[in-house]
């Protein structure tokens, strides 16, 4: 049977990228999905704008929702300083086991924890599972409708702090316009827009960036 996109992104990692390097990891996944197969990393120019926001923000233990095949994991993982944590959440068996993959070849394994599940059955779990207090840094890439339900689902659980600054891709496209209109409104964030491109491509796109208020 045919291989799958994830899986085919994958070979390239393992033919092209140096191992136990995260920059080769990187580079090899833009210049595949540039030039032969599309696939929906946060790419290399949103990817710059999440890196100044990462190294601006130091973060001990960061969230991310969406794993895919673990590009956006690695660019993330190799900027985190020793004892920080990085944990992704991913529910495709068949993503997660590529994105295992891909940030193992990155040699992140020790940094990066990949959980499989679904957002809405982990988020209230993690205090419990990981000994997790709060999160600095929380990068929102899965579903699109599932940002809103995932931001408040965050809030409830007190997985938010003064200061906690969440980051969500694709709020222009595809398009998050109920987190957007959440994130601008409410008076527990501070919110901005930080105009790009749609990975790979000249179409609009755009992070949103939101620093809980407490
Ligand atoms: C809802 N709870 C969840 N919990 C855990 N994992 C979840 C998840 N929802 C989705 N996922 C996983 O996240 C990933 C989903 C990402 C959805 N992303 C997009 O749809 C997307 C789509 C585009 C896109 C843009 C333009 C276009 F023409 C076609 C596609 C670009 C992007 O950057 C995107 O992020 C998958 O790996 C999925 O299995
Ligand atoms: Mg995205």
């Amino acid at each position: 049977t045919r291989t799958t996109r994830p899986q085919r992104l994958l070979k390239a990692v393992q033919d092209r990228a140096i191992r136990g390097n995260p920059k080769s990891v990187i580079s090899v996944i833009d210049h595949y999905c540039r030039n032969q197969e599309w696939a929906m990393n946060v790419g290399d120019e949103k990817g710059f704008i999440l890196d100044s926001v990462v190294s601006e923000l130091n973060p001990q233990t960061v969230l991310e929702l969406g794993t895919y095949c673990g590009y956006s994991a690695v660019r993330i993982g190799r900027l985190l300083h020793s004892g920080a944590r990085l944990l992704t959440l991913e529910f495709n068996p068949d993503y997660a086991a590529v994105a295992r993959e891909v940030i193992s070849w990155a040699g992140l394994e020790n940094t990066v924890q990949l959980v499989e599940g679904a957002s809405g059955d982990w988020i209230p779990r993690l205090r419990e599972h990981f000994g997790i207090h709060t999160f600095d840094f929380i990068f929102l890439d899965h579903w699109k409708e599932g940002y809103l339900a995932d931001i408040k689902l965050l809030e409830e659980c007190r997985l938010l702090r003064k200061g906690t600054v969440l980051l969500a891709d694709n709020v222009v496209c595809p398009g998050a316009p109920d987190y957007l209109e959440y994130v601008r409104k409410s008076p527990l964030y501070d919110s901005r827009y930080f105009k790009s491109h749609l990975e790979y491509t000249k179409a609009e796109d755009g992070l949103e960036k939101s620093v809980y208020l407490g």
